[in-house]
C-alpha cells in the first residue's frame, strides 16, 4: 500500500513541488543486508536548508549577466556563434539549479507499507553538481543507504531524486552529502543513514592546481549506522565493486 508520510521534522514548511529532473534509481545497484537489531536512533540535522523557499528563477537576469560576462572577457556577444548563448545559458541554468526550488520533503513524502530493519543501499547514483566557489561542475557518484522508518520504505528512485534536489544548486560536496543524509532522517524518519559521494571537481582539473585524477570522497552517517559494526558492513558493501 502506498501512503503519504506525515512530516517528521518541519524545516522550512512544505515548500514548492520538486522540479528537479532525475535519473531513476536503476542507474545504481540495490543491495539489502541483514543488520543487528538496535533501538531507534535519531540524529538531529545541523545544516541550514531553505528548501523550496528559493526566489523564483530570473531568466532575463541570467541573460543580461551572461551578455555582460561575455563582454567582460573580451568577446563580442553579438557575433553569430554567441548571439544565442545568453539565452541558452538562461535555459540551462533553470535545469542546473532546479534544486533551489525543489522540496526534499515532497520527494520523500510517499512510502510503502513494508516493515524492515534492514539496510537498503542504492549504489552509484550518477551525480552532477556545480561548485559554489567557481561555478564549475563537479561530478561522480553517490551511494545512499538507509534503515527505513517503522512506517515503511521509500521507492528506490526517491533516493536518486533526493540527490538531485541537493546537487542541482551551487554546492560544496561535503554539504551535499550531509544534506542528503539529514533529509532522510528529517523527512523520511530513517533510523540510520549512510551517504558516500565520490567526485571529480573540474575547478581542480581544468584550472588552478590542475590535478585531473584527484577524486574527493565525503561521507555522512546518521542514527543506527553510527554503530561501528553496522557502519563497517555498509562501507564494505559500498566499496565493493
Ligand atoms: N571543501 C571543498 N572545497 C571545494 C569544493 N569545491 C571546490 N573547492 C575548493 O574551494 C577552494 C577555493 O579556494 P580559494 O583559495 O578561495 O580559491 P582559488 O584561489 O580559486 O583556489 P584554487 O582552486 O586553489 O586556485 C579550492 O581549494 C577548491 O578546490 C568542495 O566541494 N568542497
Ligand atoms: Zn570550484
Amino acid at each position: 500500500m502506498v501512503q503519504s508520510r506525515p512530516h517528521h521534522a518541519g524545516h522550512g514548511g512544505p515548500g514548492a513541488p520538486a522540479q528537479a529532473q532525475s535519473r531513476a534509481a536503476q542507474d545504481g545497484s540495490v543491495l539489502q543486508v541483514s543488520l543487528p537489531q538496535s533501538p531507534r536512533g535519531h540524529v538531529a540535522a545541523g545544516q541550514t536548508r531553505g528548501d523550496g523557499d528559493a526566489p523564483s528563477y530570473d531568466e532575463e537576469g541570467v541573460r543580461r549577466a551572461v551578455r555582460l560576462f561575455l563582454e567582460a572577457i573580451g568577446e563580442d556577444p553579438d557575433r553569430e556563434g554567441l548571439v544565442e548563448t545568453p539565452d541558452r545559458i538562461a535555459r540551462a541554468g533553470r535545469e542546473l539549479f532546479a534544486g533551489l526550488g525543489a522540496s526534499p520533503e515532497h520527494v520523500l513524502e510517499k512510502h510503502f507499507d513494508v516493515d524492515t530493519e534492514e539496510l537498503v543501499l542504492v549504489k552509484d547514483i550518477e551525480l552532477y553538481s556545480v561548485c559554489e566557489h567557481h561555478l564549475l561542475p563537479f561530478h561522480g557518484v553517490a551511494h545512499v543507504g538507509y534503515i527505513p522508518a517503522k512506517d515503511g520504505v521509500m521507492g528506490l528512485s526517491k533516493l536518486a531524486r533526493l540527490v538531485e534536489v541537493y546537487a542541482r544548486r551551487p554546492q560544496v560536496q561535503e554539504r551535499l552529502t550531509q544534506q542528503v543524509a539529514d533529509a532522510l532522517v528529517d523527512y523520511a524518519g530513517a533510523r540510520g543513514v549512510i551517504v558516500v559521494t565520490e567526485c571529480e571537481h573540474l575547478c581542480m582539473s581544468m584550472r588552478g592546481v590542475r590535478k585531473s585524477e584527484a577524486r574527493t570522497v565525503t561521507s555522512a552517517v546518521r542514527g543506527l549506522l553510527r554503530n561501528p559494526a553496522t557502519r563497517a558492513e555498509a562501507m564494505s558493501l559500498i566499496m565493493s565493486r
